[in-house]
Order: structure tokens, then sequence, then C-alpha cells
């Protein structure tokens, strides 16, 4: 408990209207989940308008309500309105006072980018919890307090649940945490108070154009994180840790130049922790590094180009942290498997699969590549595209399977409210010359490519990883591509029974 006063200590230029004596329990945005002494932040978000569910707030037993707009006429006579310029900045601010801002007390890693955050965090999470014995991590795949882990709705969660994880892991004794930080979450404000003591950026290409309209202005997003850092450390020193081959890395990098200390990774030359050499089989990495002048080798039981750069940032963000690079190293020798990422599931008769969670047309591109690197006979890939969101992806990713596999096959991938075989339709349009046929039962799919494949061949199920359902207009059933391989590798035909076929 605490009193209204203390929450909303931080708020920028707020207008009040009411007593600021009230003893408050908790603040939302989310009228289902306000209780008895909650603030509630009325948004006006992009499917609805929050001041819809004041009352609905209020007859929970909601105290105070903090929105853009005056306060209305006919309210509860003891309720504090508060009209703020940002709803969803207040609601961060207020989650981090009322949690007694615990990221302070953490040694917090944020990761950024199109691809790869789960990698790094999911990598660098086990680095912690060995270095430090209990870390927390905040990501796709899961959410962990020090003690238990459980499966998260969102890559970032939203400020309040974001905050109350964070009070948990510094109860629970956690040294630090890693988090995953989306551009929804950056926009949405969800990590705007958290402390952040290093903030990595793995890289920028093509996805959400649903919800940022260009590039530029995802980039812009991005960066604005970054900017925020370089502006107002929370009384940490944070350190930017970036992947400068990528041409917007180096922009970002060049940008924050003297005013954000920065840790440039990649292949090129000017980078302090610099790849010089990349080997890879089918069980791993090799990588020599330069590091501050010091040459290390790195064996990862990883594959994937793009890997390395995962592998290099994590080393980097562990720096940051207080992890040296000598510790890390050692650590990723058995880095655990990231769930549904490059996942290795199982062969038969010669043919093996791998499950990915490669959504963007980037990530595709990567997946295929680094399976073609193996050099199986054919490499057989199983796709689709994801409904209600970045449509233009489509096209893309299309071309990007067709361009580096032997055959595609199309299928669905959470076509959520669209009509699946108009996804798989507009999906078709990208695929020019390549071979391909479209089968919309994902099981199916699967179940085609494993046995079509002979012996060689590498078939590649990508775009779900580690997810355990399939989303429909109507319905979410239970789906997960790892059981579905391994299934359809447990039915395979024989030999003999392929012949007659
Ligand atoms: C596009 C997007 O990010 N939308 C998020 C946004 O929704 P919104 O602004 O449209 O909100 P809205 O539905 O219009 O509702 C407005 C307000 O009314 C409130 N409300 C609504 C109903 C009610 O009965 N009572 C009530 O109070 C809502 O809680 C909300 O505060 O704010 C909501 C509340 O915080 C989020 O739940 C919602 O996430 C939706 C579910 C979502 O799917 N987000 C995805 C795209 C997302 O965030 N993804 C990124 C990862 C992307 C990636 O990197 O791949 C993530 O971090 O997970
Ligand atoms: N550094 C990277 N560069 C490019 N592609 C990558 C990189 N790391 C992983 N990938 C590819 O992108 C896919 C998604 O990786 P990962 O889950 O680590 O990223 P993410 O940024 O967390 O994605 P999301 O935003 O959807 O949660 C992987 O399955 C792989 O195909
Ligand atoms: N965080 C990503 C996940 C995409 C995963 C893919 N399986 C899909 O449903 O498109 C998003 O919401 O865009
Ligand atoms: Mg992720």
């Amino acid at each position: 408990m605490m009193k209204l006063r203390d929450a909303i200590s931080q708020l920028h230029r707020p207008l009040i209207e009411g007593t600021l004596e009230t003893e408050v329990t908790s603040v939302t945005a989310d009228s289902r989940t306000a209780g008895p002494g909650s603030i509630f932040v009325a948004i006006r978000g992009q499917e609805v308008d929050g001041r819809r569910f004041i009352d609905d707030a209020l007859r929970k037993g909601a105290v105070a309500v903090v929105t853009d707009s005056p306060a209305e006429t006919g309210l509860p006579e003891n309720l504090t309105w508060i009209h703020v310029g940002d709803p969803r900045a207040a609601l961060s601010s207020m989650a981090a006072q009322i949690a007694g801002n615990p990221s302070a007390e953490l040694k917090m890693v944020g990761v950024t980018g199109t691809n790869g955050k789960t990698t790094t965090a999911y990598l660098l999470h086990a680095l912690m919890r060995g270095a430090w014995h209990r870390a927390g991590m905040i990501g796709t795949v899961k959410i962990d307090d020090g003690l238990s882990s459980a499966e998260a709705s969102h890559t970032t969660p939203d400020a309040p649940a974001l905050q109350n994880l964070l009070l948990r892991m510094r109860d629970h004794g956690c040294r630090g945490a890693v988090m995953e930080v989306s551009s929804h979450g950056i926009d949405q404000k969800r990590v705007a108070d958290v402390a952040f003591d290093a903030l990595v950026f793995t890289n920028l290409t093509q996805d959400h154009l649903d919800y940022h309209g260009t590039m530029a202005a995802y980039a812009e997003t991005k960066f604005s994180w970054f900017e925020a850092a370089a502006l107002h450390s929370k009384g940490k020193k944070p350190v930017a840790v970036i992947n400068t081959d990528d041409a917007v890395g180096e922009d970002f990098a060049e940008r924050l130049e003297g005013r954000l200390p920065v840790i440039r990774f990649g292949f090129g030359l000017r980078n302090e922790i610099r790849a010089l050499d990349f080997r890879q089989s089918a069980r791993g990495m090799e990588i020599k590094l330069e590091i501050g002048g010091k040459q290390y080798l790195l064996r990862a039981p990883l594959i994937g180009r793009f890997n390395a750069y995962n592998l290099m940032g994590v080393i980097g963000a562990a720096k940051a942290v207080g992890i040296p690079p000598r510790v890390a190293i050692a650590a990723l020798a058995e880095a655990p498997q990231v769930p549904g990422r490059m996942e290795h599931c199982g062969t038969r008769d010669g043919v093996s699969v791998f499950v990915d969670y490669a959504h963007t047309p980037d990530a595709l591109e990567n997946a295929c590549r680094t399976l073609k690197e193996l050099e199986p006979k054919r490499l057989i890939t199983v796709f689709g595209c994801g409904g209600d969101r970045d449509k233009a992806k489509r096209p893309l990713m299309a071309r990007a399977a067709g361009r580096f596999s032997d055959a595609c096959i199309i299928t669905s991938d959470n076509p959520r409210s669209e009509d699946p075989a108009e996804i798989i339709r507009q999906i078709e349009e990208g695929m020019g010359s390549a071979r391909y046929r479209s089968v919309e039962d994902r099981a199916e799919a699967i179940r085609i490519a494993v046995h079509a494949a002979a012996p060689g061949d590498i078939v590649l199920v990508a775009g779900k990883g580690h997810e355990t359902y399939q989303q429909f207009a109507d319905q979410t059933i239970d789906f997960d591509d790892r059981r579905e391989v391994k299934r359809s590798l447990a039915a395979r035909p024989g030999p003999e029974e392929r012949k007659r076929r």
C-alpha cells in the first residue's frame, strides 16, 4: 500500500482533481483486472477507447482514474481524476513507483532487434544463472522469476506486469535479469521505467510494418529506447551493445557516440568484439574472436552464421554487467538448446528435421541458408505466414524460402481472423518459379514433407518454433511443430513401402 501522492510522484505535469491521500494498491490499464484500491489508466487504444471502461473499473473498486482528458461530470465524490499528456507513460511511471523501482537493484540487460532477441536472451540467462546463481528472464519463450518459470503471452509484458515480475526477481534474490524489448514494447512505453545496464541491438530487417508503417519509423522506435537511456540513465551507467555489421546498428552507434558508451560487435574491422573466423558443422560452431586486443576460441553447440552474432551480443552484454569474456566463452560451450530455434527434432532413415521460429523474410533466408550449408541432398521447407500481421512479409518470405529450398510446402501459421486459403494465395504470389505445393492443414503439411524426404534430405519446419498452439478465427487449438515432426518421423514409411508407392 502507498499513498496516491507517492504513486504519481514521477508523473509529468499531472492535472489533479481530488485527494492524493487515498491508499492505492496497484495500477492497471485493463478494467478487467481492476480491484479495490487500484488506479485505472484509461488508454485510447487501437481497438477501443479505454475511457469506456471507467465505470467498470470503478465498480471493481478503482479509486483513481488517469487519462488524457479532463474530469467527467457525475463521478463519485471520493474519486481522484488525473489528467496527463501520455497515459501509457503514466502507467509505466506509476507501476515502477508502486513496485519500488526494482530494476534499480538488478543488473538489467535488454535485447532489441527484429531477429535474435529470444536466442540472445535465453543464452545470456543461462550464462547469468551460472555466474550469479539466480537470474531472471522475460521473453517470448519463457518468463523466469528466479525461482520458477512460466509461459509468456507477450514478448515484452505491459508495464504493471513487467514491474511486478522485476519485483519478484529482486525479492527472490536475483542478481540480475535479461529481457526482450520488442518495438511494440518500446512504442507503448512498457519499458519506459526500467533502468537498464546494457542495451543490446541485434539487427533490423522487415517486420511489423502493419504497426510501424515504414522501416524508418520502425528503426526510430528502436532508436528511441537507446536515446532514452542516454537522456535519463536512472542512476546507472548504461552501455549499448550493438551489431554494427548491420547498417541500422552502425547508424545507431554513430548517433550515440559521446552520449552512451558503445560496445560494437560483428565481423567488421572496427568492432570491439570481432569475429575473425567462423566454421560450422552439423554439431555446432567454432569462432575465433578478438575482444579488446585478446584472442579467444569460442565453441558453441549452435549452427548458423546469424547465431555467431547472437553469441557476440551475449558476450558483449555479459561484459557490460561484469561477467568477463573468458567466463562467458567457457559457459557458452555448454549453451542450452533454445526451444524451437534451429532445434534438431530427429533423424530417421537419413532424413533430418529441424524446427525453427523463422517468421520474417530475413530469418527464413538465414534458416534455409544455414541448413543448405550442411549440404543436404535437398532442403524441403514447410512454412506459412501469420494472419493479422504485416502482410508485406508474405511474398518476401515466399521468395526467401523458394530461393534457398529445393521444394517448399506452404501451409498455415496462426491465420487468426484471416482466411487461411487467402493467406496461402498471397504467399504463392511470391513463389515465382520455385517448386512448391500448398497444404492448408499444418499437421498434414509436415507429414507430407517428412514422408516425401529421401535419405540425405533435410526438412525445415519454419515459423512456429516453441509455440504450442495454432490460432484460427473461431478457435485456438493445441499444436506443436516438434510433436508433429516426431509423429511424422515415427510413422515414416520404410524404404520398401516407399518404393511400392
Ligand atoms: C498492437 C498492440 O500491441 N496492441 C496492444 C495494445 O492494445 P491497444 O492499444 O489496441 O488496446 P485496445 O485493445 O484498443 O484497448 C484499449 C484499452 O482498453 C482496455 N480495456 C479493454 C477492454 C476492457 O474490457 N477493459 C479495458 O480496460 C485495454 O486494456 C487497453 O488498455 O495495448 C494492449 C494493452 O496493453 C495490449 O494487450 C495489446 O497487445 C495485443 C494483444 C498484441 O497482440 N500485441 C502484439 C502485437 C505485441 O505486443 N507483440 C510484441 C512482440 C512483437 C515481436 O517482436 O514479434 C510483444 O511484445 O509481445
Ligand atoms: N541474429 C539473427 N539474425 C538474423 N536472424 C536470426 C538471428 N537470430 C535468430 N534468427 C532467426 O530468427 C528467428 C527468430 O529468432 P529469435 O526467436 O531469437 O528472435 P526474436 O527477435 O526473439 O523474435 P520475436 O520478435 O518473434 O520474438 C530464428 O528462429 C532464426 O531463424
Ligand atoms: N511475435 C511475433 C510472433 C510471430 C510468430 C508467427 N508464428 C506468427 O504467428 O506470425 C508476432 O506477433 O508477430
Ligand atoms: Mg522473441
